[in-house]
């Protein structure tokens, strides 16, 4: 039988000798002192069974490879499910942490920690870098074994040290520095499973952050780590990794991702395969839900702010929920105001314009906000339109006629652009009564020919108005008068020729009933006569032709019946539906004859209702004469057609308005009131109105202030709106043909010589017709005057000019009322690209653009250099070297280049506006004084049609 000495028996149960003996002696064993010997069956008969031996004491046996083999009770724990299980029985930690140990390697340091750590509060090692190894003791056989398991396991919860549950992370942490041995001992069995995991957390240094991670990672270590552990565990078996884990140092794992264990990785502290039912780590929101997150939502950034006057504010006021004032909602109110603009400068969908399939009238001149609110249209649209065409367009933009008319085609919609001198628009029109209407003057228009005798007439026939005579003595100039014949009177205008007329016409008003073609009886049909033909033609007015100077030797009525028939007025009495009536103006013959032409032609014309008006209403009529009366202010003829006019009455013409201070009579006579058909002098606007336009009686004064400041803001967005846009240019019109909307060009063609526009006429008709139908509504010999421009622009013409030159103020016409002008030397050339345009073929074209005008003041014949020609250059520069057209008497001459340009004695480069220069052209002597010298260049422009 064994035996031992009782203070090994004492020793062995933290007993004192002296204690062993006396439980010896009570037990019948007598035993006298600490050496003497007792058999170990007495001792466990009397005492029992000693008390398990306190592993601690042992840390330093830094055994490092211990026994690990023994893991027999581990190796279940492996089993994930267990352990979850387990895992809020926060002990468990406990128990493993006594395994710790187990590690190896930590041996070295762990010395010191060994005893303390690992058993119970493990995570305590917070301090203790290197703990992990001291664990190792001898006296963990057990912990040895459990401790690969835990290897294993651990690599996964190495990658995420964090995992340490709040649960296990605490009690690990907090008793671990304290943890006496004796704790240890008892948990250790049932922990062994969960030990592993502990034991490799425990040690490593890391522990501690781990502890205070999230649990979020806790999860994924947790539960892989099983599946993973027998593995790990082989190589930890073996040692070596127990020693690397413990130091390597712990990633901490990002939250988002599950963290994968890592082969050979130590487990992180505090992360054992306990932990499998940590919480689940918030999922990284995807890119647009993070986008929308509220900066209140959860995980998301709370905005504070403290509004100190949100107590003054009652809810539901400014600052009060929602309300404007607070921060955040500030923010939205933002945004609102921003919505808020659109909803204002947006007009809402107007879904029954939308659907309305009629044609929209829209103003020349409007803006894109116009347009889409005329077109039901959202703005944002229009602008995004414009954009695709290649227009950067904002909100208040005027746009060009060309620009509607196609946003109206993007759109689908039929408009009709309208303009503010568009007789349709502004002109209104009556329905009278037939009982209210009475018939009214005819107004007649006298032109013709230059010295044909127009004015001579129109003097023949008002001093041959007896009656008008005698009543109101000598006749004054306001632009129009009225003669009486049996017992009826005509109102002639008093500004002879067709400028004027058309200038009316191109305005939109129709002043004109009557017209009276002057050809004098000794010089027959002449350029002006076909022109004055023309323009009547084109205002379908009725024509009556008086031939005049029959009393003068060589006059030939008939001659200029056979000419006139020739441009299509045939004579009544030749089968024709024009009247003839020989005059003589300075004889004073035919003037009743002609009186009774005109009342007749006027009484056909009635019979269509044509010349009657309802005197007994507000007065309206036209602009036939303006000026600016030094002494009176603006003074305006205007010739009534309808309603009764009187002083005192708020008038209002286009852009201008006033009150009719005073009115005269065309003889000069202070007059009251004045009816249809009447011209009178108006005193009494705020500014000068222009002939043509349209002029009405209105309520009062503010009434015709608004209107006319109306007109004038229309007006001046119609000329930035014709700034903007293009001319009407050939390109349009085959445009436009090519959709449908116009077949017709019409052609006004002005040469030198006659022949030209023989053989361009001749060479016209030869054109195909199917796609164009050209119409020459004029041709004539001469530079190309205002009237010509005036008769475009009316006419929707473009001016094609051979060898000859706007005159007077015709250019500036022709930009202001935006008529095509194209010059061409030779016919062929205007041909070649009218039948190109119409085959749908423009080329790269030549187009010429002046960059100077020079006026020859003088010349001087030099030996050596031929003529010199002294200029002063009144437009744009000259060049040296520069081609320049000799025009003369608006034609041209001839064309060459400069060959010398001085300034004084200097030979100069250049010669800009304003200044004097000699110029020698080359090849050319002929210049004359007077002569124009037009400076040009060419450049090459490729042309489309689409
Ligand atoms: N013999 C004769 N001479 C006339 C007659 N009518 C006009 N004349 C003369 O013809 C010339 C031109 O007459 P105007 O009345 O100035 O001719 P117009 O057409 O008004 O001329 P412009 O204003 O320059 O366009 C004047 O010398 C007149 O005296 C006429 O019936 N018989």
């Amino acid at each position: 039988m064994a035996k031992r000495r009782v203070f090994e028996i004492a020793q062995e149960r933290g007993m004192t000798s002296k204690e062993v003996i006396e439980a010896l002696s009570g037990g019948g064993i007598a035993v006298r002192a600490a050496q003497s010997t007792v058999e170990d069956r007495h001792v466990l008969r009397i005492m029992g069974p000693p008390p398990p031996p306190p592993e601690p004491e042992p840390e330093p046996e830094p055994t490092p490879e211990p026994e690990p083999t023994p893991a027999p009770e581990p190796t279940p724990e492996p089993e994930p499910e267990p352990a979850a299980a387990e895992v809020e029985p926060t002990p468990e930690p406990v128990a493993k942490a006594p395994e710790p140990e187990p590690t190896p390697e930590p041996v070295a340091e762990a010395p010191k920690q060994a005893p303390k750590p690992e058993p119970i509060k493990g995570p305590k090692i917070l301090s203790t870098p290197d703990a992990p190894k001291a664990p190792a003791p001898t006296s963990a056989p057990a912990p040895a074994e459990t401790p690969a398991p835990a290897a294993q396991t651990p690599p996964p919860a190495a990658p995420t040290p964090a995992p340490a549950t709040p649960q296990a992370a605490p009690p690990a942490a907090a008793p671990a520095p304290t943890a006496p041995v004796t704790s240890a001992p008892t948990p250790a069995p049932p922990a062994a499973p969960a030990t592993p995991a502990v034991a490799a957390s425990a040690p490593s240094a890391p522990a501690a952050p781990a502890a205070q991670q999230p649990a979020a990672q806790a999860p994924a270590t947790a539960q892989q780590p099983a599946a993973q552990a027998p593995p790990a565990t082989a190589t930890d078996a073996k040692g070596k990794p127990s020693g690397e884990a413990p130091t390597r140092p712990v990633k901490t794992p990002r939250a988002d991702v599950p963290q994968q264990p890592v082969i050979g990785e130590k487990p992180a502290p505090g992360a054992g395969p306990k932990i499998l039912a940590l919480p689940e780590p918030p999922k990284k929101p995807k890119r647009d839900e993070s986008k929308n997150l509220p900066t209140t939502g959860p995980g998301g950034r709370r905005r504070v702010v403290i509004d100190s006057q949100a107590a003054r504010r009652g809810p539901g006021g400014p600052g009060g929920p929602g309300g404007p004032g607070q921060g955040p909602p500030r923010r939205q109110r933002r945004g609102r105001r921003r919505r808020g603009t659109y909803d204002d400068t947006v007009r809402p969908l107007d879904e029954a314009a939308q659907k309305q399939t009629d044609v929209f009238k829209i103003n020349s001149g409007s803006s894109v906000k116009e347009v889409a609110e005329y077109l039901g249209v959202a703005v944002p649209e229009i602008i995004k339109k414009l954009m695709t065409l290649g227009e950067m367009a904002t909100l208040t933009q005027t746009l060009s006629d060309e620009a509607i008319q196609v946003i109206a085609d993007e759109f689908e919609k039929k408009i009709e652009i309208v303009r503010a001198g568009d007789a349709d628009d502004d002109i209104p029109t009556f329905d009278d009564d037939a009982a209210d209407l009475e018939d009214r003057p005819p107004v007649v228009t006298i032109m013709g020919h230059v010295d044909h005798g127009k004015t001579s007439l129109l003097d023949a026939i008002r001093s041959a108005d007896i009656v008008g005579g005698e009543a109101g003595g000598i006749t004054q100039h306001i632009g129009a008068y009225q003669v009486h014949h049996d017992d009826k009177v005509v109102t002639f205008l008093d500004t002879p020729g067709h400028e004027a007329f058309t200038a009316m016409r191109a305005r939109g008003a129709k002043v004109t009933d009557i017209a009276v073609i002057v050809v004098a009886a000794d010089d027959g049909v002449k350029p002006q006569t076909i022109e004055a033909i023309d323009h009547a033609l084109a205002a379908e007015v009725p024509i009556i032709a008086a031939v005049n100077k029959i009393d003068k030797e060589g006059a030939d009525p008939t001659r200029v019946r056979t000419e006139m028939t020739q441009h299509g007025l045939q004579p009544v009495e030749w089968g024709g539906e024009i009247e003839f009536v020989d005059v003589s103006a300075k004889a004073r013959t035919g003037l009743e004859d002609l009186l009774d032409t005109i009342l007749l032609t006027a009484e056909g014309m009635n019979e269509g209702d044509g010349l009657q008006a309802n005197a007994d209403t507000e007065a309206s009529g036209v602009v036939v004469e303006s000026k600016l009366d030094p002494g009176r202010g603006p003074v305006a003829t205007v010739l009534l057609q309808r309603g009764t006019l009187k002083v005192g009455d708020a008038v209002v013409a286009g852009p201008v308005w006033g009150k009719v201070r005073a009115m005269n009579d065309y003889h000069g006579q202070r007059i009251s009131s004045a009816g249809p058909g009447d011209p009178v002098e108006i005193l009494g606007f705020d500014g000068v109105p222009s002939a043509g336009e349209y002029c009405r009686v209105v309520d009062h004064e503010r009434q015709a202030r608004s209107l006319a400041n109306e007109r004038a803001v229309r007006l001046k967005a119609e000329a930035i709106a014709r700034r903007s846009g293009r001319k009407r240019s050939l390109d349009d019109v085959f445009k436009a043909a090519r959709t449908s909307e116009t077949k017709d060009l019409n052609l006004i063609l002005k040469a030198d010589v006659s022949g030209s526009l023989e053989a361009f006429e001749d060479e016209i008709a030869k054109l195909p017709h199917e796609e164009v139908h050209v119409n020459i509504i004029l041709s004539g010999v001469g530079g190309i005057t205002e009237s010509d421009v005036m008769l475009a622009a009316a006419s929707n013409a473009i001016i094609y000019g051979f060898n000859v030159r706007p005159v007077g103020d015709a250019r500036a016409a022709a930009d202001r009322e935006g008529v095509e002008i194209r010059n061409y030397e030779v016919i062929y050339r205007a041909l070649d690209e009218l039948r190109d345009a119409m085959e749908g073929m423009l080329d790269a074209m030549d187009v010429e653009e002046t960059v100077g005008t020079v006026e020859v003041r003088a010349t001087f014949k030099a030996s050596k250099v031929g003529t010199i020609a002294g200029c002063y250059v009144t437009d744009g520069k000259v060049t040296r070297g520069g081609r320049v057209r000799i025009i003369r008497d608006g034609t041209v001459v001839h064309s060459t280049t400069v060959d010398t340009l001085r300034r004084f004695n200097d030979d100069v480069r250049e010669v800009t506006s304003g200044y004097e220069c000699g110029i020698v052209l080359t090849n050319y002597q002929d210049v004359r004084e007077g002569d124009e010298l037009e400076v040009y260049e060419t450049r090459k422009v490729e042309r489309t049609l689409a």
